[in-house]
């Protein structure tokens, strides 16, 4: 059993500005329709998996998943050879929805290669997280990422972290594999990974 570091007691997550009115209805609006998205895209990763479309959804946490949204603003930066904005991660959500500005700046590695991930107009950057990779038992794979700085622009990014809600036990699918297997709270799992503590 781990102490709980987050969130704060003092942090009220049903808190949101009042100001701008028209970004609190912008996040409202966009946070239905990411339910729609996020709940096709759990759908399909189940069925890749061979599995019936509700599955991967219900090992989530069903209507009960939680949507964390971030803002990461990115200053110009002097000398964006010596400094990244985000440190090399995987996200320990389930699934990741991002929206970023124009200015390129996300990195994936695949194959021993950092990949610029290409910008398109009104297109969602879609992550496979930590939890669909042990819930998948390894089968898809968390997306490692980096994100750099810009000498002249300022970058920003939008995303929302799609997580169990953290009493959620989380392992491997039974469905995939034949004998008893690590499961962990999803607040444990999280509290190993701020802390960079082994699984
Ligand atoms: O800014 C980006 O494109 C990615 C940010 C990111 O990886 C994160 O906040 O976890
Ligand atoms: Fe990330």
């Amino acid at each position: 059993m781990f102490n709980k570091i987050w969130p704060p007691s003092s942090m009220n997550f049903n808190f949101w500005p009042k100001n701008p009115p028209s970004y609190r209805e912008a996040n409202e609006e966009y946070a239905k329709c990411l339910r729609g998205v996020v709940d096709k895209l759990l759908m399909t990763l189940s069925l890749g998996l061979g599995l019936e479309g509700n599955v991967l959804k219900e090992a989530v946490g069903g209507d009960g998943v939680e949507y964390l949204l971030k803002i990461n603003y990115y200053p110009p930066c002097p000398r964006p050879d010596l400094a990244l904005g985000v440190v090399v991660h995987t996200d320990m959500s389930a699934i990741t929805v991002l929206v970023p500005n124009e200015v390129p700046g996300l990195q994936v590695f695949r194959d021993e290669h950092w990949f610029d991930a290409k910008y398109t107009p009104n297109a969602l950057i879609i992550h496979v997280g930590d939890q669909i990779e042990i819930l998948s038992n390894g089968k898809y794979k968390s997306v490692l990422h980096r994100t750099t700085v810009n000498k002249e622009k300022v970058r920003m990014s939008w995303p929302v972290f799609c997580s169990p809600p953290g009493d959620r036990i989380i392992g491997p699918l039974p469905q995939l594999v034949s004998d008893d297997n690590k499961t962990k709270k999803y607040k444990d799992y999280q509290y190993c990974k701020i802390n960079k503590l082994p699984q």
